[in-house]
């Protein structure tokens, strides 16, 4: 399948400018032959968290149709990044996954908050996994910091999904953690990783590196430090192949795991 990766340049708080932009590359993914678009995370507002009572989607109903109506258009399957959502008075880190047929397929509020950008002070937590399917491929998504909890992914991958999408807004400093932490996960899981960060311009503090990782752990394809639209071809058997390769689900002990990884 033709994944499109939009590393989009999430303009601060500036709601408009920023669905313009992602309708913008939406379109052109589709034009170019993408099957699936993916999105980085808080595209709308960014992490204006200060902001969110004034620019927070209220409850999402902005967002589900945007993504629904472009999704049926174009005949793509969408999975929209996160947005700032309000639900009765909360704020939250939201995720909509939508199918070519424009259905939402999925609604997953990210589960871990990160402090280090005050999200704790401003966002509500989920409590739901991020589990759909796409055609026949199975599949499951998180929101950036999430890939610090490797139990978390690992829940997806036994509930049987071979493909994980991630939405980020990974800053430069730790640009390393993100490389190696998205690697670690794909070959653990012995799973597809598609992630997704934006960049900034004005304040170069994000400088994108989106990748795509097969589930052997090679890297297909890592973004520029730039806007950007890929459009990258990927086989989701290899995924069949790696897991038969080495059976590490056959040879799971998780007996041994308990308090760790529930089963
Ligand atoms: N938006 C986020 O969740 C950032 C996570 C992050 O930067 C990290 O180091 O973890």
């Amino acid at each position: 399948m033709k994944i499109g990766c939009i590393q989009l340049n999430v303009r601060f708080g500036k709601v408009e400018e920023n669905y313009e932009r992602a309708e913008h590359f939406i379109r052109e993914a589709a034009s170019k032959g993408a099957e699936i678009v993916v999105l980085p995370e808080l595209w709308n507002t960014g992490f204006a968290l200060e902001k969110l009572p004034e620019i927070a989607d209220k409850e999402g109903e902005r967002t589900k149709e945007f993504l629904q109506k472009l999704a049926s258009e174009l005949g793509i399957h969408i999975v929209g990044g996160s947005v700032a959502t309000e639900h009765d008075g909360k704020f939250y880190n939201t995720m909509y996954i939508v199918n070519k047929e424009g259905e939402l397929l999925s609604e997953y509020n990210k589960v871990h908050l990160f402090r280090l950008m005050d999200e704790e002070k401003f966002l509500h937590a989920g409590d739901q996994m991020n589990r759909f399917k796409f055609e026949d491929v199975e599949a499951g998504a998180v929101i950036c910091y999430d890939i610090r909890f490797p139990e978390w992914l690992r829940a997806h991958a036994l509930d049987g999904a071979k493909v994980l999408f991630v939405s980020a807004q990974w800053p430069t400093p730790r640009i390393d953690h993100w490389k190696t932490l998205l690697q670690a996960r794909a070959i653990e899981n012995q799973c597809f990783i598609v992630a997704v960060n934006r960049i900034s311009k004005k304040v170069e503090n994000f400088n994108g590196q989106s990748m795509i990782i097969e589930p052997w752990g090679e890297v297909l394809w890592t973004g520029a430090e730039d806007e950007e639209l890929a459009i990258i071809d990927v086989d989701f058997s290899k995924v069949d192949e790696v897991r038969t390769r080495i059976p590490v689900y056959d040879d799971r002990r998780p007996s041994l795991y308990a308090g760790v990884v529930e089963e």
